[in-house]
């Protein structure tokens, strides 16, 4: 069970970003994939969402390969992207009526649920609205909402901590933390430490498409000798391990 990635071999058009990955993340466990900017993390997702072909290498989630059965792997995973992906004709209703329609979920018994995710992100005054009329924070929410109004078991978050409001940031991680709770699974990337800590126990390091450490963040400063919470210094050593 759970998010199984295994030697994964990836990238573009045949050039190895990812150079031999393994990952398993279980049901409940929420990871942070951290590294410098082009370390791969963002073609880690990539490959996991099945936008791009494994070189070699296979992905699997709850025992659904992505390779052979890739509708209904896709069913089990929803993300919330760094830069949002809306319907310019759309309004926020029809957006989430389109997610309700993607995921084959029950209106009847997810609009409730879904009411309350708008009223949490102060939205739910904006069911008319297209997505001109929201700003980049607001557009951000619409795609939090869009995804945990599904019952996907894997959820892909690309460094949401750039572009939220404070509450935004709180309430977000109140979310991620009864994902948990629910047996799911998250899978975040982000460079902002200090905060994914409120959501985060395990931490994978990637570095020049290899992941380099896998644990905790107190394990992960242990190994890089980092002083009190000072991670700017772990970047730093991250670029000079990079460049041996
Ligand atoms: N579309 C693309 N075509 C070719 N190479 C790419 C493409 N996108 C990214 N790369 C390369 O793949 C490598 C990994 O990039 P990736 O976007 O996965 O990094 P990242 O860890 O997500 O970085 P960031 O923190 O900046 O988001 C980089 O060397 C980058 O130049």
């Amino acid at each position: 069970m759970g998010l199984i990635i295994k030697n994964l071999v990836g990238g573009y058009q045949n050039v190895p970003v990812i150079k031999g990955i393994n990952l398993e993340i279980q049901p409940g466990e929420a990871v942070g994939l951290i590294g410098l900017n082009g370390a791969g993390k963002s073609t880690t997702i990539k490959h996991v969402l099945g936008l791009l072909r494994p070189i070699s290498g296979e992905i699997s989630l709850n025992e659904l390969t992505l390779k052979e059965q890739p509708t209904q792997f896709k069913q089990q995973v929803a993300v919330i992207p760094e830069t949002p992906v809306l319907y310019p004709e759309l309004t926020l209703k029809e957006h989430l009526e389109l997610t309700i329609l993607a995921y084959g979920l029950d209106r009847g018994h997810v609009w409730p649920h879904a009411l309350e995710l708008l009223k949490l992100f102060r939205l739910d005054d904006k069911l008319g609205w297209l997505p001109i009329h929201f700003s980049k924070g607001m557009k951000q929410k619409v795609m939090i909402v869009n995804a945990f109004l599904t019952d996907a078991q894997l959820l892909i978050i690309d460094e949401p901590f750039t572009g939220l409001d404070p509450l935004a940031v709180a309430n977000l991680i109140d979310l991620i933390n009864s994902a948990k709770r629910a047996g799911k699974m998250v899978l975040l990337t982000t460079h902002v430490l200090q905060t994914a800590r409120r959501a985060l126990e395990r931490y994978v390091v990637l570095n020049n498409g290899l992941i380099v450490l896998d644990g905790s963040l107190d394990s992960i400063k242990q190994h890089y000798e980092i002083a009190d919470d000072n991670f700017g210094e772990l970047y730093q050593k991250l670029a000079v391990e990079q460049s041996k």
